[in-house]
């Protein structure tokens, strides 16, 4: 469905150069979700602007649903609905208004336009809102429109960037179905996301970006698969944090370690045996660890050992 080949991004400003997006490849097979998970500036939005044509790639190629992405723009712009990160709805507006005018732009007629409304009022979830201003609707609701929008041309692939962000748990939930009934349908979809949880309940497989690179690839379970062992999370006062390590080095066997300002996250083979000469050691050098947890690996954890950054905050995760 997708095929991108070493596509880069810089852009010029007035403090010099900025490579948004670094020679990525990847692929996406028909029907799949796909999941460019990343903390902000990774380069998530830059790349599928890119492959929707919005912006032009600095480098590199794509074949996007059989169109070429630098010599069929029109093409590729046909197959492709994009749900961008704001939404797309004037508060004014009427639902309905919205959904006829964006077909009407992609060349349909009135007739068909109206019939693609209704029908994909009816599977997301919005009949009988037809007539409502955007902004009288929830949250939730606004952004179905917005897939709504991005789906009125009945593309076989969509791009939802950040498809739950400003939602609550509920409507973030109630999106997930939808997205995931969409891939029933025969969608393909590709989407960007801060939460770890996000990715790991909808996508079939994850790009894990980082500073314009794809630094991990797999499923979610493959992704997890990576780190073996269980991580123990240490918390520790800021000052001691290195000496804390030197002293979990010397008596448990440490795979791997990763520091933040007041954590230590260790990998260790058998995590409920390393506890207790852990702690005991830990007190001897008079070093208090004011909280600790052993747990079995999640993506959180793939993406601080890949990245060496934590992407806990501002997630739900
Ligand atoms: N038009 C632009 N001009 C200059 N720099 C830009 C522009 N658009 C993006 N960037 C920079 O490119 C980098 C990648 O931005 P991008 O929006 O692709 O990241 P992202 O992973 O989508 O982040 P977020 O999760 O915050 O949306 C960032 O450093 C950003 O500041």
């Amino acid at each position: 469905m997708i095929s991108v080949r070493g596509l880069s991004r810089t852009f010029s400003t007035k403090t010099g150069p900025v490579d948004a997006v670094k020679g990525v490849s990847f692929e996406v097979r028909d029907g799949e979700i796909v999941g460019l998970l990343g903390p902000n500036g990774a380069g998530k939005t830059t790349t599928l602007r890119m492959i929707s044509t919005l912006i032009s790639p600095t480098a590199g190629d794509a074949t996007v649903s059989g169109a070429d992405l630098r010599s069929d723009q029109r093409g590729v712009r046909s197959r492709v609905g994009y749900v961008a990160q704001g939404g797309s709805t004037a508060d004014e507006e009427l639902v309905i208004d919205e959904l006829v005018l964006q077909a009407r732009l992609f060349g349909l007629s009135k007739a068909e336009a109206v019939s693609n409304a209704e029908e994909l009022m009816s599977t997301l979830d919005l009949e009988g809102l037809g007539g409502r201003k955007c902004k009288q609707l929830s949250g939730g609701q606004r952004r179905r429109v917005d897939i709504a929008l991005g789906l009125i041309h009945k593309p076989k692939l969509i791009y939802l960037d950040e498809p739950t962000t400003g939602l609550d748990p509920q409507s973030r939930a109630n999106l997930w179905d939808h997205i995931r009934s969409l891939r029933s349908r025969g969608t393909t979809i590709v989407l960007t996301t801060h939460y770890l949880d996000e990715a790991d309940a909808l996508c079939d497989r994850i790009l894990v970006m980082d500073h314009g690179d794809i630094v991990a690839e797999g499923t979610p379970d493959e992704l997890k698969r990576r780190i073996s062992g269980d991580v123990i999370s240490l918390e520790i006062d800021s000052g001691r944090v290195e000496e804390a390590v030197a002293v979990a080095e010397s008596v448990v066997d440490v795979r791997s370690k990763l520091t933040e300002r007041n954590r230590v996250h260790l990998t260790v083979e058998h995590g409920d045996m390393a506890v207790v000469p852990l702690l005991r050691a830990l007190d001897a050098h008079n070093i208090t660890a004011g909280s600790l947890t052993v747990k079995r690996p999640s993506l959180d954890d793939v993406f601080l050992i890949v990245t060496g950054r934590s992407l806990r905050e501002g997630t739900h995760s």
